[in-house]
C-alpha cells in the first residue's frame, strides 16, 4: 500500500506552507514524507519536491503558445489535463516504494475541486497505483470568523467533499494570525451545536430579504449539523503537538501504519476458534 494526502484549498490558503511543515515534522520524527508539486504556476515553495509538474508543463507555456493562447485559469486546467494524458511521466518520476507517503501540493483554483473532473481523474489514477488517499482542504481561518463567511466556507468544503468522494479533512489554516476576540467568535462556530448560530448573520438593507436570508442560513446550518456533514480542525503550524495530532488523524483515515500481518493473524485466530 502507498499513502497520499491531496492538499487542496483556495489560493493562498497555505497549502505549500502546510506541505513544508509536514515534511519538517517528518524529518523531526524520523519519517519519510515527500511532496509532489502539482501547481504548474507555482512560483515559490520551500520544500524539495520529489516531482515537479513544471518540469513537464508550465502554465506560461499554455499562455504563450500561438494556438492555445489560454489565460491563467484555462491554462492551469489544460496543464492538469496534460498531466493526466502523460501519467506515465508522473509514474516514472515518482518511482514506487513500499509505504510511500506523498503529499500532493495542488493549485489554488477552487473550481478544480468543486465541479471539474480533472482532479477526480487524477485521484482515480492514484488509486489505480495503489494509493490510499485523504483530501486535506485548507481554508484560511481569517475568512471564517463571521457567520456568513463561515457558512460560505462550509458550503465550499461540502462541494469539494461531494465532488471528490474521498475521505476528507478540513483544516483552518493560519490560526497563529487570529486575534483573541476573533478566536472567541470562531469557537462559537466550532462548538458541536453551533451551526444554528449561522443564522445569526448581520446584514444591512432590505428587512424582508434579511429575514428570509437568515432563515435560509439557519436551515442550512441545521442540515449540516444534523447530518454531521462538515467539521473543521484548527491548524497552527507554530504548535508541534497540533501538527502531530493532525497527521495522526489523517494517518488513521488512510490506515497508514496499520500492520497488515497483524490483521491477517486476527482473522486466522478467529477461524481456529470457529473450528473448535
Ligand atoms: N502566519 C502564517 N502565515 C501563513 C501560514 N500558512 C501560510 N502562510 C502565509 O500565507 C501565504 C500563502 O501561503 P502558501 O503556502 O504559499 O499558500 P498556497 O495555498 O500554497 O498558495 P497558492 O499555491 O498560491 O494557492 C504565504 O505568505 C505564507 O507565508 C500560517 O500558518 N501562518
Ligand atoms: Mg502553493
Amino acid at each position: 500500500m502507498r499513502y497520499a494526502q491531496l492538499v487542496i484549498g483556495p489560493a493562498g490558503s497555505g497549502k505549500s506552507t502546510y506541505c513544508s511543515a509536514m515534511v519538517q515534522h517528518g524529518v523531526d520524527s524520523k519519517r519519510n514524507i515527500e511532496v509532489i508539486n502539482l501547481d504548474p504556476a507555482a512560483e515559490y515553495f520551500d520544500y524539495q519536491p520529489l516531482v515537479d509538474i513544471r518540469e513537464l508543463i508550465h502554465v506560461q507555456d499554455t499562455m504563450e503558445d500561438e494556438e492555445l493562447h489560454f489565460g491563467p485559469n484555462g491554462g492551469l486546467i489544460f496543464c492538469i489535463e496534460y498531466l493526466l494524458e502523460n501519467s506515465d511521466w508522473l509514474r516514472d518520476r515518482m518511482g514506487e516504494h513500499e509505504d510511500d507517503y506523498i503529499l500532493f501540493d495542488c493549485p489554488g483554483q477552487i473550481e478544480l475541486y468543486t465541479h471539474l473532473t480533472a482532479m477526480k481523474k487524477l485521484v482515480k489514477q492514484l488509486q489505480d497505483w495503489n494509493f490510499s488517499i485523504c483530501s486535506v482542504f485548507l481554508v484560511d481561518v481569517q475568512f471564517m470568523t463571521d457567520g456568513a463567511k463561515f457558512l460560505s466556507g462550509t458550503m465550499a468544503a461540502l462541494s469539494v467533499m461531494v465532488n471528490l468522494e474521498l475521505p476528507h479533512v478540513n483544516l483552518l489554516s493560519k490560526m497563529d494570525l487570529l486575534s483573541k476576540t476573533a478566536r472567541k467568535r470562531l469557537d462559537r462556530f466550532l462548538e458541536p451545536d453551533a451551526h444554528s448560530i449561522l443564522g445569526d448573520v448581520e446584514l444591512a438593507g432590505n428587512f424582508h430579504f434579511n429575514k428570509k436570508y437568515r432563515k435560509l442560513s439557519e436551515s442550512i446550518g441545521h442540515l449540516i449539523e444534523d447530518y454531521s456533514l462538515v467539521r473543521f480542525i484548527p491548524l497552527n503550524l507554530k504548535n508541534e503537538e497540533n501538527i502531530s495530532d493532525i497527521l495522526l488523524t489523517i494517518d488513521n483515515i488512510i490506515q497508514y501504519g496499520e500492520d497488515g500481518d497483524v490483521r491477517t493473524k486476527d482473522f486466522e485466530e478467529k477461524d481456529e476458534e470457529d473450528d473448535n
